[in-house]
């Protein structure tokens, strides 16, 4: 996954390593520190080998001169990353990622290792390696915990389904039933893309195949009805989970917002999903920031990640958006699905290539 834009932070942080490592002074050239060339001078308290938090820029020579002879530590200045820094921003923004994530990440970067002190003898490449994945789980967020928030709300849980058609919605759908019945959750389908010709024999075939229940009424009748229905179903069979597919498109937007407006009143969902397709890039995040804004949305799920070495869509969409990224589509089969978690995909990004 995001094969890509691994091999970029990879490299940035190989030469961050390289700079930090060049910077530090030869270890046969430490002086003394002043406490033990001085007896009567104050005792210099025993510091964490980690990065100090006070940061001081820019960084004057004197500062990094008396931080050295004193604490035995040395002081990064942004001028000796910058260069590093700059070819990072545009490493990511080749992989897709948002302008403003880029920028995000290169400021938390930037305010984590410049002007930090750093302790002679200290690892180099955890100090990077920390500030990079900082900065990442800084723009992913926390994440959620879909099985948790489903047994802390009330059941039925009712989560929709809705985004642009030729995503993946569909099979999002029945992945997201496999994945909610191997946690020991019973679902019902709900076909509510009443709109798209096909949809509802597509959401069907995957019911039968899944061995849930699916709720469905004629081509072009109202949606909304149908979901009912459904959450009726769940509640007189003690499911507890529905999970509903509504259109992505329909005749113009004012259509389709009103629609989802009245789905809201009557079904009063957990969880409205947008889902979307990795491999648009910076296109499904432009996409997704739109939706949000005029129809809205609580989570994201993006299909179709194996596909996308670049991965600038995982990365931005959440921070972009302002809602948790909740399932990554990694493949055709029901199986070929992940809840999102921010901590594993940054370890993942960030383990040696
Ligand atoms: N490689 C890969 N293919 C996917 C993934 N998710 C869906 N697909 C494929 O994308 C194609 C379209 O998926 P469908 O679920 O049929 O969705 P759709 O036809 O676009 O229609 P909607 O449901 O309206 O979005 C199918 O061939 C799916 O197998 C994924 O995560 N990875």
């Amino acid at each position: 996954m995001f094969k890509a834009l691994k091999e970029k932070l990879f490299s940035a942080r190989k030469k961050l390593e390289k700079t930090i490592e060049e910077t530090a002074p030869e270890p046969s050239n430490t002086p003394e520190p002043v406490s033990k060339a001085l007896p009567h001078s104050e005792p210099v308290p025993e510091k964490s080998p980690a990065l100090e938090p006070e940061k001081k820029t820019p960084v004057g020579f004197t500062e990094k001169i008396v931080s050295f002879v004193r604490d035995r530590e040395f002081i990064i200045s942004e001028k000796d990353i910058s260069d590093i820094l700059d070819e990072l921003e545009m490493g990511l923004l080749e992989s897709d990622v948002a302008f403003s994530v880029t920028e995000e990440i290169l400021s938390r970067i930037k305010k984590d290792l410049s002007g930090s002190k750093r302790k002679i003898g200290t690892s180099v490449d955890s100090i990077v390696k920390n500030a990079l994945a900082d900065a990442l789980l800084g723009v992913l967020g926390e994440g959620v915990d879909i099985c948790a928030f489903i047994r802390e709300h009330e059941r039925p849980v009712k989560i929709l389904f809705t985004g642009v058609n030729g995503t993946g919605k569909t099979t999002s759908i029945a992945k997201v039933t496999r994945f909610l019945q191997n946690n020991g959750f019973s679902v019902v389908l709900g076909a509510g893309d009443t709109f798209r010709a096909g949809a509802i024999e597509q959401i069907d075939v995957h019911g039968e195949r899944l061995g849930v229940k699916v709720i469905q009424h004629q081509e072009g009748s109202d949606p909304t009805a149908v979901l009912f229905d459904t959450v009726e179903y769940a509640r007189a069979h003690k499911i507890d989970v529905v999970l509903g597919d509504t259109a992505g498109r329909f005749h113009n937007r004012a259509n389709l917002m009103n629609q989802l407006a009245k789905i809201r009143r009557v079904i009063k969902p957990d969880l409205i999903v947008y889902v979307d397709e990795a491999v648009a890039g910076n296109d499904a995040v432009i996409r997704a920031e739109e939706f949000s804004k005029s129809v809205g949305m609580d989570a994201i799920m993006l299909t179709k990640v194996d596909m996308d070495p670049k991965g600038g869509a995982a990365i931005s969409i959440a921070h972009a958006v302002g809602k948790p990224l909740l399932f990554i589509g990694t493949g055709q089969g029901y199986d070929d699905v992940r809840a999102f978690n921010p901590r594993l995909v940054v370890e993942d990004l960030l383990g040696d290539t």
